[in-house]
């Protein structure tokens, strides 16, 4: 390892660190990484890095399970099975080093776009189309302005209430790998209308990605619609 890797690899730990702080008391995060408590404190608040060896242990501990943990512990379901999940798409620290687990541990095809729907789905978008060096692009419910061609994709819901995506037609090209991915699933609705863009692109799908599935409807859904792999990091 030369010396910007290593420099890497410490700050990657810090954030991993600081992400696991957020839901844990410093004594708390002790016992889950077994490491000094006031080692921890400095670390996080950034006085000293950790030691290269150290630092390789926390970020290779960072594993699906633990990220599934962890968005878990930020996410709050009311009576009525709606998700509150601003605590993990208002955080795009988190979504960094969640991109890395999915790109690895979901068989995605290495995409040229990484697609979903405004508004929830962006952050989370932008995090894998940066860690895969690709293109993020998102579909809107309204047109942007000064855009001259648009692939849209229309769909009457249960409720019976139209809905209609518009992507800039320059966001996909015909063979275009595309992953498709957003905060949640639950209908499957969203994705359906985002698996038609795709289509109607003449591009292919690479997967479908949700970081919180409710209920396992929407993935089915999904699973009816294409071969590439689909998957959820939590199910609630
Ligand atoms: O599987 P489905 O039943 O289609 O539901 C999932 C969609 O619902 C939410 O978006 P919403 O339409 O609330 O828009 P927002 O992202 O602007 O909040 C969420 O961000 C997904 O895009
Ligand atoms: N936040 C949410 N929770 C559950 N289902 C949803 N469908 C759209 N938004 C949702």
């Amino acid at each position: 390892m030369n010396r910007a890797e290593k420099a890497a690899l410490q700050l990657r730990a810090v954030d991993v660190l600081r992400m696991l702080k957020e839901t844990r008391t410093y004594d708390e995060l002790a016992e889950t990484t077994d490491l000094p408590a006031g080692d921890l404190n400095r670390y996080v608040n950034g006085h000293v890095l950790p030691g290269t060896e150290r630092a390789r242990e926390v970020v290779e501990d960072i594993g699906r399970e633990a990220l599934a943990a962890e968005l878990n512990a930020r996410i709050r379901v009311d009576d009525e099975g709606y998700v509150d999940n601003s605590g993990t798409v208002f955080d795009q620290s988190f979504l960094d080093l969640v991109a890395p687990v999915v790109a690895n541990g979901f068989e995605f095809d290495r995409p040229d776009v990484v697609l979903t729907a405004a508004t929830d789905g962006i952050t989370l978008a932008a995090s894998l189309a940066s860690y895969y060096g690709t293109r993020c692009a998102y579909a809107k419910k309204s047109k942007e302005t000064a855009v001259e061609e648009f692939i849209e994709a229309r769909q009457r819901l249960q409720s019976g209430i139209e809905l209609t995506y518009y992507l800039p037609a320059s966001a996909v090209d015909a063979g275009d790998s595309v992953l498709v991915v957003d905060d949640l699933i639950r209908s499957g609705e969203t994705q359906e209308l985002l698996l038609d863009i795709v289509e109607t692109s003449e591009a292919e799908v690479a997967g479908v990605f949700a970081l919180i599935a409710a209920g396992d409807d929407g993935i089915e859904r999904a699973r009816e619609r294409t071969d590439a792999p689909v998957g959820a990091l939590t199910t609630v």
